[in-house]
């Protein structure tokens, strides 16, 4: 197997939340794909990103976070997590630099290697920008004695764009020879309904840190194309609802007057404009499903 060969496969990144996977799935991308947010436990829909390079393709397919099982949706998005760690090529347990490892780490790595035990971890230490060198040393090795002899590790820093390369190019080393999945170019194959929805609903939890996160879905009612000439820039309505469990939470989301879901409405407007190269006119309802986390037929049309 001589090392020029084409090599391509499916990574995914784990963590606990806030430890910057989707900062890295961004960097590596080098588009906005993924979701960052300043609150945990995001990320609900697979999401992958796709880098592409001379020698290799590595499809990033984004998890969401483990988390023990309470509600129905907990026991789905679990199952997903299994699935997805089993069937990926090489998954990434990102730790940041600035913090201690902890139980929840240990944890995840346990879960890593009883769920998918064939599948090679590689750890990274995320986050290099914000420390000293001495103390990136000593992570490395905390890192290298939890995953073993074995696993690699590499420093990296999304933000300031440092090693990079060097994460491509250890990943690359696990992947097969073969071609690429996806045509060059190409940088997401997730249905554009579910970015939508999840940049609405990042923008409807942005600063927000009850539990509403977790009781916030998220539905694409209607995407319709208007008619416009042909010089000019596309126009396309979306209808979405946003489903709340309390009408407390419908207050939240809404706020005073309305002034809330206004904000959010132009914040998701952007985000959305920027992926579909349209413009959007967007509208945004806000509706109570009681406790739909824990029925399944809600679920199902929620799309979980
Ligand atoms: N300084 C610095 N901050 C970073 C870096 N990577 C991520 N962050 C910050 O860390 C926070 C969390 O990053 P995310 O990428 O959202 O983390 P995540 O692991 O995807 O989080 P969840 O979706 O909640 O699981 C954000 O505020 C990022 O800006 C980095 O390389 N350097």
């Amino acid at each position: 197997m001589s090392d020029d060969e084409f090599r391509s496969g499916f990574v995914c990144f784990v963590g606990r939340p806030n430890t910057g996977k989707s900062t890295l799935t961004n960097a590596l991308v080098g588009e906005k794909i993924a979701i960052t947010s300043s609150r945990p436990q995001t990320t609900r829909h697979t999401i992958r990103g796709i880098v592409n390079r001379d020698d290799t393709q590595l499809i990033l397919v984004d998890t969401p976070g483990l988390h023990r099982p309470r509600t129905l949706l907990g026991k789905r998005l679990n199952d997903l997590v299994r699935d997805t760690y089993s069937e990926v090529d090489a998954i990434g347990l990102c730790i940041p630099a600035d913090e201690k490892i902890g139980p929840g780490d240990r944890w995840i790595a346990e879960q890593l290697k009883e769920m998918a035990p064939k599948t090679p971890i590689v750890g990274l230490v995320t986050k290099i920008d914000k420390v000293k060198p001495e103390r990136i040393a000593q992570q490395l090795m905390a890192i290298s004695a939890l995953l073993g002899p074995d696993a690699e590790v590499v420093p990296v820093s999304a933000v300031k764009g440092k090693q990079l390369d060097v994460v491509v190019d250890v990943l690359r080393g696990l992947m097969e020879p073969g071609p690429a999945f996806y045509p060059d170019g190409e940088l997401t194959d997730e249905p554009e309904e579910t970015l939508m929805a999840e940049f609405i609903r990042e923008a409807a939890l942005e600063g927000i840190h009850d539990e509403l996160p977790h009781s916030l879905a998220v539905v694409i009612e209607e995407v319709i194309e208007r008619e416009r000439d042909d010089n000019q820039t596309p126009m396309i309505d979306v209808h979405a609802i946003l489903y709340v469990e309390r009408s407390s939470q419908k207050g939240i989301i809404i706020g005073k007057h309305g002034a809330r879901l206004k904000e959010v409405g132009t914040a998701a407007r952007k985000q959305i404009e920027k992926v579909l190269g349209a413009k959007v006119y967007l509208d945004l309802h806000v509706k109570v499903a009681k406790d739909w986390q824990r029925d399944p037929k809600q679920m199902g049309k929620l799309g979980f």
